[in-house]
């Protein structure tokens, strides 16, 4: 099992106390997976990404990620976490603005030593990104950054994708590309999947779907 979630909890303080936003979830998923998450807007589908990309902190329960235990994990180990096992495609692209976009999206890559060339020219090519690729991020569109985004993180083939909205700000086509490309990395590599949507028919393409109301898992 590649990534193994128990009893889930997460509360924010908000002005009337704690909002419980996670009661508890569990959920698991197999390398090759790919699991949609689904559920109104609030319902905790963001929180739930960024406690397994180790980008917050859990209040309660477990998260077991390629035999590592990610909620116990110090500041130093969610970082090797994310270098190494876990690539996000977050709703922040967090490129870096003194980067080309060839040097951003070979970044992750080379960080977690598995730069190649020919895989990155690919992936710029399959997202329209060959064009841009001198430009720097604040020279771009939201949805070429977000594209620059997804390149960034499949170059650097984690074992695995958290993906928050990753066709937000997509034209159809372009979605679709970028759906294949996410999907061809579970399936060329082995790696798992977990991708949060409002979009059926993105939905549509994952092998499982999981819809969170309210904090829970239906
Ligand atoms: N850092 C934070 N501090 C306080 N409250 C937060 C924080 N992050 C999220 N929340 C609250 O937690 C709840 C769940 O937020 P979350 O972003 O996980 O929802 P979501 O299902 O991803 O929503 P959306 O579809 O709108 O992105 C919301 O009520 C939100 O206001």
């Amino acid at each position: 099992m590649l990534l193994q979630i128990d009893n889930l909890t997460k509360s924010y303080a908000g002005p009337e106390g704690p909002t419980e936003v996670l009661r508890g979830v569990s959920l698991s998923l197999d390398a090759g997976e790919t699991l949609a998450l689904t559920g109104e807007s609030g319902s905790g589908k963001s929180t739930l990404l960024h406690l397994v990309g180790g980008l917050d902190t859990a209040d309660g329960g477990s998260i077991r990620l390629d035999g590592q235990e990610v909620t116990r994990l110090d500041d130093t180990g969610r970082a090797a976490l994310r270098r190494g096992t876990v690539g996000v495609v977050f709703q922040q692209f967090n490129l870096i603005p003194s980067l080309s976009v060839a040097a951003n999206i070979s970044f992750q890559a080379r960080l977690a030593g598995r730069f190649d060339q020919a895989r990155a020219d690919r992936l710029a090519e399959a997202l329209g990104l060959t064009g841009q690729l001198a430009k720097y991020p604040e020279q771009l569109s939201g949805g070429q950054q977000q594209r620059v985004a997804i390149a960034r993180t499949l170059a650097a083939r984690p074992r695995l994708v958290l993906a928050d909205e990753p066709t937000g700000n997509l034209d159809e086509a372009t979605a679709a590309v970028v759906i294949e490309e996410m999907l061809a990395l579970v399936h060329e590599t082995g790696a798992a999947l977990m991708m949060v949507t409002h979009s059926p028919a993105l939905a549509a393409r994952a092998g499982r779907r999981l819809h969170l109301r309210q904090g829970r898992l239906e």
